[in-house]
């Protein structure tokens, strides 16, 4: 792997005296900054509670301000990871390093003494998307412009690096919200990367995923392997959170009842006359298609994100027409759920 190779792994018991002095040799200090202890202590006024703005299984964010040449302060989110997260912080700057894309989080540097671990980020001031969905501050056109964000983004780690990149635990919580409500991916602890073009199977390791299951899809975790489409069915999973506003487990019967009814039944209210029915026929057949059971019946990111777009547009050429713009939907739409017996 990458860093394995620059010698960027967590230390042994049997790692020879010389090997701290070895850890980040120049490639990596090139392309990302080595924020010192201090600097980040003093940041985050040692790493004071009070400025704890979420946590992990293997880490703690906290917001801090950076002071750098006497300029005044700028905000940054500091990740810092426990004792049980070196591989995630690892695999985080591996990945962060390679990573050019307004969707994508951007990774400022890192911190790495003795202990601690520590990544620090731009900060993303509007917080995740989760918090913004049970706060039911969304209209429905900004929802659908963070899903063609989130859409961008994932297309871009599927293709756009020089290796495929799979996010592996897509969620509303790993979608963070900037100061202009632009979304960006984030968590990506847990991501793999596949091979130069078309991305096959993969092993992750399901433990260090279990905290995002819910997003995932239900037969790679019978089968432990993953390629770009399992993201394709995380990513249906949150169009649905993000249009009913509620968190849907499939793993259990009762959900997977509940998606028999019609989605258009469980639309959050907040947004459901907003809808225009041209605008949602693009929007829930991209979302069916995301959700298929067979892998290879799901669509691209590519084509998601171009079905959305069109799904937008819609609405707005509909918003244009009705200067009221309240709409309802006759159609009644049940997402065909086709999971195996043995999965359950
Ligand atoms: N760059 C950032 N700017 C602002 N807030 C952030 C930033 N990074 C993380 N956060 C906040 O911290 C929370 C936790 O971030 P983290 O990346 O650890 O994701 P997580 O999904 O909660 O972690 P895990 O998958 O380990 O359970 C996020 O949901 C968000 O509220």
């Amino acid at each position: 792997m990458f860093l394995s190779c620059l010698g960027m792994c967590c230390p042994k018991p049997t790692t020879n005296t010389n090997s701290s002095t070895r850890q980040f040799p120049t490639v990596i200090e090139e392309l990302c900054h080595q924020f010192s202890l201090a600097d980040l202590k003093k940041a985050t006024n040692n790493f004071d509670l009070n400025r704890v703005i979420g946590s992990g299984i293997f880490s703690e964010v906290y917001k801090g301000y950076l002071q750098h040449n006497g300029a005044s302060a700028y905000t940054v989110a500091i990740k810092r990871f426990n004792d049980q997260g070196c591989e995630a912080f690892n695999k985080e700057i591996e990945l962060l390093c390679q990573l050019r894309h307004p969707r994508c989080v951007s990774l400022l540097g890192f911190c790495s003494y003795e202990k601690e671990k520590i990544l620090v980020y731009e900060y993303m001031f509007n917080g995740s998307l989760d918090k913004h969905l049970q706060d039911a501050e969304l209209s429905w056109k900004k929802r659908l412009e963070i899903c063609i964000g989130v859409a961008s983004g994932l297309h871009y780690l599927h293709t756009g690096a020089k290796r495929s990149i799979f996010h592996c635990v897509l969620g509303p919580s790993k979608i963070l919200l900037d100061d202009h409500m632009e979304p960006k991916l984030a968590g990506f602890c847990v991501s793999v990367q596949g091979s130069r073009f078309k991305s096959k199977q993969k092993q992750i390791n399901v433990e260090h995923a279990i905290g995002s299951w819910i997003y995932l899809a239900t037969e790679y975790i019978m089968d432990v392997t993953i390629t770009d489409k399992w993201d394709v069915f995380s990513f249906g999973l949150v169009l649905l959170v993000v249009v009913c506003r509620r968190t849907y487990y499939l793993l259990t019967l009762t959900e997977k009842e509940l998606l028999e009814n019609p989605v258009e039944e469980k639309i959050d209210p907040i947004i459901k006359g907003k809808i225009a029915p041209d605008c949602w026929q693009v929007f829930v057949d991209v979302m069916a298609n995301c959700l298929k059971y067979e892998p290879d019946e799901r669509p691209t990111m590519g084509e998601v994100e171009v079905q959305l777009q069109l799904a937008l547009s819609m609405q707005e050429q509909a918003d244009i027409t009705n200067s009221n713009c309240d709409y309802t939907l006759l159609s009644k739409t049940t997402i065909p759920m086709e999971v195996k017996q043995n999965v359950m």
